[in-house]
């Protein structure tokens, strides 16, 4: 990492980020409603829930409402895209979890194409279940799993990993970079042999109440909210404001800044000028209409956010 010559007016950066008296109700599409209750009109099927979130907010954003109401079915906590996530508190998240009475958690990287957690699942779920009543399933020697979450956390990459791993067949589920790709509810799909074991996909659902602006900003800058809805450039303010208050200080040396800054219009002019992302926009001066360059803040904001869900600002945790 490089070393910068002081860091003294970083202890003057924002501790509290300001929201601007955001509201968060409008964010959510009327469409998870309907997916959530599919789900629970399918859970008579279903032997164990295994929930998926992302591994950079293992504490914030789940859907309270899986827990109310699918909470029939003994649940395993899958926490996804572990390449991304700082995991140096690992211990003291699982024991809050624990708190929390989540059990049984397994930290995941789908895109890894030999990743020993997947491998795991499993076994895992198999000895969850040990000894656990079937209800009217008894009968059935295969198992079938629901797997849930937020959108774009990784249910189809998880899907299509299991296959992969487990039955070494090529991909089942459609895998997209935008939350709300899995419309379609409960594809029922083959992800292991021995024993038989199915998933049912599922449309991420979000909360309809989300317990606050930061966390909705948090679920946002982990792509599970679509980013017009609230907007690339307080996704990319609150990003800077984060990676500042976790002392990584990475964007600096990516975007060829001077020092760390606190300054969401300074950095994404930067950022704009590095990557050539201008635009000409009509300007009234005292001798007339002129034309002029400035900076393209929306796609600068865009390439700093998505660069983040790359992972090329580095691990992080945002809870
Ligand atoms: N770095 C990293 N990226 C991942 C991982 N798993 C999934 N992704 C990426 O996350 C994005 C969303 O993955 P999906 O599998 O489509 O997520 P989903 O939960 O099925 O999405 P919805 O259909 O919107 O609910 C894709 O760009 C994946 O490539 C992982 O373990 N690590």
């Amino acid at each position: 990492m490089r070393l910068f010559p002081s860091l003294r007016h970083v202890d003057k950066f924002r501790t509290v980020f300001d929201f601007g008296g955001r509201e968060v109700a409008h964010w959510f599409p009327g469409h998870m409603a309907k997916g959530l209750k599919q789900m629970k009109a399918s859970l008579k099927s279903v032997d164990c829930i295994v929930e998926i979130h992302d591994a950079r907010i293992p504490l914030s954003g789940r859907n309270p409402l899986f827990q109310n109401t699918l909470d029939v079915r003994p649940h395993i906590l899958v926490l996804n895209k572990m390449d991304l996530a700082d995991l140096s508190n690992k211990q003291k998240i699982l024991k809050k979890l624990e708190r929390d009475g989540v059990k049984n958690v397994l930290f995941t990287d789908c895109l890894k194409q030999a990743d020993n957690s997947i491998k795991k699942l499993v076994p895992t779920v198999l000895e969850i279940l040990e000894n656990k009543p079937r209800f009217n399933r008894d009968e059935n020697i295969d198992y079938c799993m629901m797997v849930i979450g937020v959108p774009n956390v990784g249910k189809s990459s998880l899907i299509n990993a299991l296959r992969r791993t487990n039955l070494k067949k090529g991909r089942a589920s459609r895998v997209g970079g935008e939350p709300g790709i899995t419309k379609a509810v409960l594809t029922k799909i083959q992800v292991s042999e021995r024993p038989k074991m199915y998933l049912l996909d599922t449309p991420g659902v979000l909360p309809p109440k989300i317990e606050s602006v930061e966390t909705g900003m948090k679920l946002a800058l982990c792509g599970t909210i679509l980013d017009h809805l609230v907007g690339e450039d307080i996704i990319a303010d609150y990003l800077l404001y984060s990676l500042n208050k976790l002392r990584n200080f990475s964007y600096v040396e990516k975007y060829e800044l001077q020092e760390p800054s606190d300054d969401i219009q300074l950095v994404l002019k930067r950022i704009a000028v590095k990557l050539g992302k201008t635009q000409r926009v009509k300007a009234l001066t005292g001798v007339g209409n002129i034309t002029v360059t400035i900076p393209n803040y929306t796609a600068a904001a865009y390439d700093f956010i998505r660069a983040f869900r790359k992972g090329d600002l580095g691990q992080v945790m945002l809870d």
